[in-house]
C-alpha cells in the first residue's frame, strides 16, 4: 500500500530569493549598429547609466554578479574563458560553481531547489540555462554532476532519479517528452501535499546523464517556438525542466525528496516591443499574464516580507505561477538569474529587468528537508507479516515505539507500548495498550479485536497495515486496491461523512454535484492531516482541538440558493474554549509549520516558541456562528413583519433563534396600519417605501450556553448599501435583549428594490465574540465552572423551551396574517345572488382566523405556565 507521507525537519530561517545577475557579450547586430555598453559592475554592486542622459546612474546589489560581457577568449575547445588573469569575465563554470553546486548540495540534504532564468529575449537566459556547444548551461551541468555524486555514493543508498520537461505556451501546458499533443495541453490540478501539480505529465527514471542528456535535445525540438521581430529564435514560451530526486537510505528506512525545478522564462520585453498582432497578440498578451502573474506573485510576497499587510498572493492567476507556488514564498531554496543585455537600446528593459530582480530578492521562503519517515512504516508492516510468520501457529508480539517491542514502530501517535497481537489457534487478535489508537476498518477499538484477512488498521495517527491472513484464508485478491485512500475513505464513513451526506443532486440519485464530490475529496484528504494536528498539540501541549466540518455557504446567499460547500477546520483552546475557524489553506499552512515545530520538539526536546510565530496560536477572533434568513416579501406589500428566526450554523443546526420585526413607516418613522398596504408590489413603484427594522432580542445562544463569558453581535446589509449594520456587542447573555432600531427609505422604489423585497431575504450574520482568558488548570476553579455552566445549562435549557414556544406562537401568526391578507383582497360579487355564499364563505374564514389566534394564544400561555414552574424548580434548591 502507498502510505507515505511527508514529514520535514526545519531550517533555523527563512531563506531570502537568492537573485544573480549576469550581463552577456554584445550580439554581432549590436556591434554592427555601434552599441554602447551602459552597464558596469564594481564589487558586487551593477550600475546601469542611461544613455539619454549620462548623470542619471541607478545602483543595485544582488546576490551574485556575473561579468560575461568582455575580457575573455576561445579555448582549443571553444569555451569561453577569461583573455588574461585580470580578466573580471565569468565564464559557464563561473556561475555553476556559484549556482549549480548550490542546486545540488539543495537536492542531496533533501531541499527543493528552484532556478528560474529572467530576462528580455536575447540577453542569455537560455546560454545560462543550457548552454551552446561546448559552453554548456547550468541545467547539464547540474544533471551531469548529479550523476557522477550519485556514482560515488556508498553502497546504501538507492537514488532514484525521474526527470520531466515541459513548455507553457499561450498557457497551455505542452509535454517535450511526449510526441503526442493532448488537445488544449495538459492541465494544472491541485494538491492538499503536493500542491500544484501538471495531471499526465511523462515522468522518465533516468540512470546516467547519457539519457538526460538525450531527453533534453529531444524536448528541445519539440519545444515550440515563434519568431518575433527581435530575435529569430527567441522564445515566447516558459519552459520547465523537473527533476525529481529521491534518496532511499537502505539502513535506515529513511527517504529523502528533492524536487529541482529549472525554468527559462520567456522574454520579458513589454509588448510594444515584441510587435506581435492578431493572434501573436494574444499569445503575447498571455505569455505577459505569466510573466505579469510572476510580477504580482513576487511583489505580494515582496511586501510581506517587508511587513506590509497583504491580503492575498495571487498564485492562482497563471500557469506558471501555480506551477511555481512552491519555489516562491514556499518550500523551495531559489535562485533567480537575471539576464541582461549591456546594450543602450535595451536601457528600458534591462532597467525593468534590475527592478525586477530587486523585488524577487526580497521573497522570503521557507525551505525544509523533505523526508519520508513512513517509509518506516511499510518496513514495519513487513515486520508485522514476518513476525507472526516468525512465531508459528501461536504466539504474541508487542507494537510500539520502544526498542524492546517485538514490532518497533515510529510514528506519530505511536506510544512506547503501543498495541499486541496474539495468535492464539490461528485466530489473530489486536488489542490496544491502554488508551492508545487503535482503529480496524475504521472504527477505533478499545478491547481485543478479532482480526480478519484484509483487515485494515490505523495505529496511532496514521501509520496504516493491513493485516494479511495465513495463506489459507488468502485468495487473489487485488492488494493493490487498499491504498491510503482507502483507509481514509473507511475513516471517513466510520465518522459518518461520505458524499451521500454532504448533499446528492437529489434523493436515490447517485450522480453527486462535482463541488460536492471536491468537498468530500477535501475532507478525505484533511482528514488525516487533522488527526495529525491534534496529535501534535496533544504531544506538544498545546491544548487545542481541532475539528474538520464542512461549512455550508448557502446560508449566506440571500436567494437562499443551495451555494457550494467548503471544508473548514474548527480549532478550540481546550480549559478557555476560545474558538478559531481556519480555512483550508490557512490550516495546511499551519500544519505545515506545526511539523516543523514538533520535528524540532522530536530532535531536541525543545518545542519553546515565540507566541507571534507559534503555528498552535492566534489572536483571539470574531467567530461566524450562524445565519439567519429573513424573507422580505411582506415589505413588498407594505406588510409588517415579525418573526422568530434561526440562525443556522455550518452543520446546519440551530445556533440560536433571532427576534426581528420589519415595520413599514411613514417618513417620520410612524408604523404603517393594515389600511397601507398593498396587494400589488407595483403600486408602489417609483414612490417613497420606509421601513424600520427593529432587532428585539436573539434566543437559546448556543454560543452562550456553552460558556457563559462570550458576547455576540449580529450584522446585516440591505440592497445594495455598501456597509454592514452592526449591533452592539451584549455579553454573558444566552437570550440578549438587543431592541435596536434602523430606519431606511428607498426615495423611489425601483422594480429591482421591489424584486429585491419580493424574492431576497435579509440576511442577518450571528458573530460570536471571546474575551481573553487565562488557562485555569485548578481544579476547584474547574468544578466551579463547571457548576456555573451547569446552572447555565438549566436556564438555557429553560430559555431553549421558552424560544420554542415563542417561534411556534409567531409562526401562528404568520399564519394569520395570511389569513387576514386574504380576507382582505376578497371583494363582495357583483351578482348579489352570490352574496349570501360569499359572506359565508367570509365569516368562514373569520372563525378560523379567530380559532387560530385563540389556539395559539392558549398555546403559548400553557408553555410559558410550565417554563416558569421548572424555572421555580431549579432556583428553590441553589437558594436553600
Ligand atoms: N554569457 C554569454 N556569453 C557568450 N554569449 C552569450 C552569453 N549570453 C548570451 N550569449 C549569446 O547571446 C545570444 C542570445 O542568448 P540567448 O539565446 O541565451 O538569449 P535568451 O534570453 O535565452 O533569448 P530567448 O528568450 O529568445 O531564447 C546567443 O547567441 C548567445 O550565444
Amino acid at each position: 500500500m502507498d502510505n507515505e507521507k511527508m514529514g520535514r525537519v526545519p531550517v533555523p530561517r527563512s531563506d531570502s530569493v537568492r537573485v544573480a545577475v549576469r550581463v552577456r557579450p554584445f550580439s554581432q547586430r549590436e556591434k554592427n549598429s555601434g552599441s554602447q555598453c551602459v552597464i558596469s559592475m564594481h564589487s558586487g554592486n551593477i550600475s546601469i547609466r542611461d544613455p539619454k542622459n549620462e548623470e542619471r546612474v541607478k545602483t543595485f546589489t544582488f546576490d551574485l554578479t556575473y561579468w560575461s560581457h568582455d575580457g575573455f577568449q576561445k579555448d582549443e575547445d571553444g569555451v569561453l574563458i577569461p583573455s588574461d588573469p585580470a580578466s573580471k569575465f565569468a565564464g559557464q563554470s563561473d556561475v555553476f560553481h556559484d549556482i549549480g553546486r548550490g542546486i545540488l548540495d539543495s537536492a542531496w540534504r533533501g531541499y527543493n531547489a528552484t532556478l528560474l532564468a529572467y530576462g528580455q529575449t536575447g540577453s542569455g537566459k537560455s546560454y545560462s540555462m543550457i548552454g551552446f556547444g561546448t559552453n554548456k548551461g547550468l541545467i547539464p551541468r547540474v544533471c551531469e554532476e548529479l550523476f557522477q555524486a550519485i556514482e560515488k555514493q556508498k553502497e546504501n543508498l538507492e537514488p532514484q532519479v525521474m526527470f520531466s520537461m515541459l513548455e507553457i505556451y499561450n498557457e497551455q501546458i505542452r509535454d517535450l517528452l511526449s510526441r503526442t499533443k493532448a488537445p488544449g495541453g495538459l492541465r494544472v490540478r491541485e494538491d492538499q501535499q503536493l500542491g500544484f501539480f501538471v495531471e499526465g505529465l511523462k515522468w522518465v527514471p533516468c540512470e546516467n546523464y547519457a539519457q538526460i542528456e538525450k531527453l533534453v535535445e529531444q524536448g528541445s525540438k519539440i519545444r515550440m517556438t515563434a519568431s518575433t521581430n527581435m530575435n529569430a529564435s527567441s522564445s515566447r514560451s516558459h519552459m520547465l525542466i523537473a527533476i525529481q530526486f529521491k534518496q532511499v537510505f537502505l539502513d535506515t528506512a529513511l527517504t529523502k525528496r528533492s524536487s529541482i525545478n529549472m525554468v527559462d522564462l520567456a522574454g520579458s520585453e513589454r509588448q510594444r516591443s515584441s510587435g506581435s498582432e492578431g493572434d501573436r497578440l494574444r499569445e503575447g498578451s498571455r505569455v505577459n499574464l505569466s510573466l505579469t502573474s510572476l510580477g504580482n506573485v513576487i511583489s505580494a510576497l515582496a511586501d510581506l516580507a517587508m511587513g506590509k499587510k497583504v491580503l492575498h498572493i495571487p498564485y492562482r492567476d497563471s500557469v506558471l505561477t501555480k506551477l511555481l507556488q512552491s519555489a516562491l514564498g514556499g518550500n523551495s531554496r531559489t535562485t533567480l538569474i537575471a539576464a541582461l543585455s549591456p546594450a543602450d537600446i535595451c536601457y528600458e528593459e534591462t532597467l525593468s529587468t534590475l527592478r525586477y530582480a530587486e523585488r524577487a530578492k526580497k521573497v522570503r521562503n521557507r525551505a525544509v528537508i523533505n523526508t519520508c519517515p513512513l517509509a518506516r512504516a511499510s518496513r514495519a508492516e513487513n515486520a508485522l507479516l514476518l513476525g507472526f510468520r516468525g512465531a508459528g501457529a501461536a504466539g504474541s508480539c508487542d507494537v510500539g515505539r520502544a526498542a524492546s517491542n517485538a514490532i518497533c514502530l515510529q510514528g506519530l501517535g505511536i506510544s512506547d507500548k503501543h498495541a499486541s497481537f496474539v495468535n492464539l489457534d490461528g485466530k489473530v487478535t489486536v488489542a490496544p495498550h491502554s488508551k492508545c489508537k487503535v482503529i480496524v476498518n475504521g472504527v477505533p477499538v478499545t478491547g481485543r479485536t478479532k482480526l480478519q484477512h484484509l483487515d485494515r488498521i490505523i495505529l496511532g495517527s496514521n501509520s496504516a497495515f493491513l493485516y494479511v491472513g495465513f495463506p489459507s484464508e488468502r485468495g487473489a485478491e487485488d492488494l493493490s486496491r487498499f491504498d491510503y485512500d482507502f483507509f481514509q475513505l473507511e475513516r471517513a464513513a466510520a465518522e459518518g461523512v461520505s458524499v451521500a451526506t454532504l448533499g446528492c443532486v437529489s434523493p436515490g440519485d447517485d450522480q453527486a454535484d462535482p463541488s460536492i464530490l471536491a468537498v468530500f475529496q477535501d475532507y478525505v484528504k484533511l482528514m488525516p492531516l487533522v488527526v495529525e494536528a491534534n496529535q501534535m498539540s496533544e504531544e506538544l501541549k498545546k491544548g487545542l482541538t481541532m475539528e474538520l466540518k464542512v461549512k455550508n455557504l448557502a446560508s449566506s446567499d440571500s436567494r437562499g440558493y443551495d451555494l457550494q460547500k467548503e471544508v473548514m477546520v474548527k480549532v478550540t483552546k481546550q480549559g478557555t474554549h476560545e474558538v478559531w475557524i481556519w480555512s483550508k489553506a490557512k490550516f495546511i499552512n499551519r500544519k505545515f509549520l506545526m511539523e516543523e515545530l514538533y520535528q524540532r520538539f522530536l530532535e531536541s526536546r525543545d518545542s519553546h516558541v515565540a507566541q507571534e510565530d507559534d503555528p498552535f496560536w492566534d489572536p483571539l477572533e470574531v467567530v461566524h456562528l450562524g445565519s439567519a434568513h429573513v424573507w422580505l416579501q411582506p415589505l413588498a406589500h407594505c406588510m409588517m413583519l415579525e418573526e422568530q428566526v434561526e440562525f443556522l450554523n455550518c452543520d446546519g443546526l440551530e445556533e440560536a433563534v433571532l427576534h426581528i420585526r420589519i415595520t413599514p413607516c411613514s417618513p417620520e418613522g410612524w408604523a404603517h396600519g393594515e389600511e397601507d398596504m398593498v396587494i400589488d408590489p407595483l403600486e408602489l413603484l417609483g414612490k417613497r417605501i420606509d421601513f424600520q427594522t427593529h432587532i428585539v432580542r436573539c434566543l437559546g445562544v448556543k454560543w452562550l450556553k456553552e460558556d457563559g463569558s462570550r458576547g455576540i453581535q449580529m450584522g446585516y446589509k440591505i440592497y445594495d448599501l455598501p456597509n454592514t449594520l452592526y449591533t452592539k456587542p451584549v455579553w454573558k447573555s444566552v437570550n440578549p435583549r438587543i431592541e435596536e432600531t434602523v430606519h431606511f427609505a428607498a426615495l423611489g422604489a425601483s422594480r429591482e428594490f421591489l424584486d429585491y423585497l419580493l424574492t431576497n431575504a435579509l440576511i442577518v450574520d450571528l458573530w460570536g465574540l471571546q474575551a481573553q482568558k487565562l488557562d485555569n488548570p485548578e481544579g476547584a476553579t474547574r468544578t466551579a465552572a463547571r457548576e456555573a455552566k451547569q446552572v447555565c445549562a438549566q436556564q438555557a435549557s429553560s430559555d431553549a423551551q421558552l424560544a420554542r414556544a415563542l417561534k411556534v406562537f409567531y409562526q401562528g401568526m404568520g399564519v394569520a396574517r395570511g389569513q387576514l391578507l386574504r380576507l382582505r383582497r376578497c371583494r363582495p360579487p357583483e351578482d348579489d345572488q352570490m352574496l349570501r355564499p360569499f359572506v359565508h364563505q367570509q365569516s368562514q374564514m373569520l372563525k378560523d382566523l379567530e380559532d387560530l389566534l385563540e389556539s395559539s394564544l392558549h398555546k403559548l400561555k400553557a408553555d410559558v405556565a410550565f417554563i416558569v414552574k421548572k424555572r421555580k424548580e431549579y432556583l428553590l434548591p441553589s437558594q436553600q
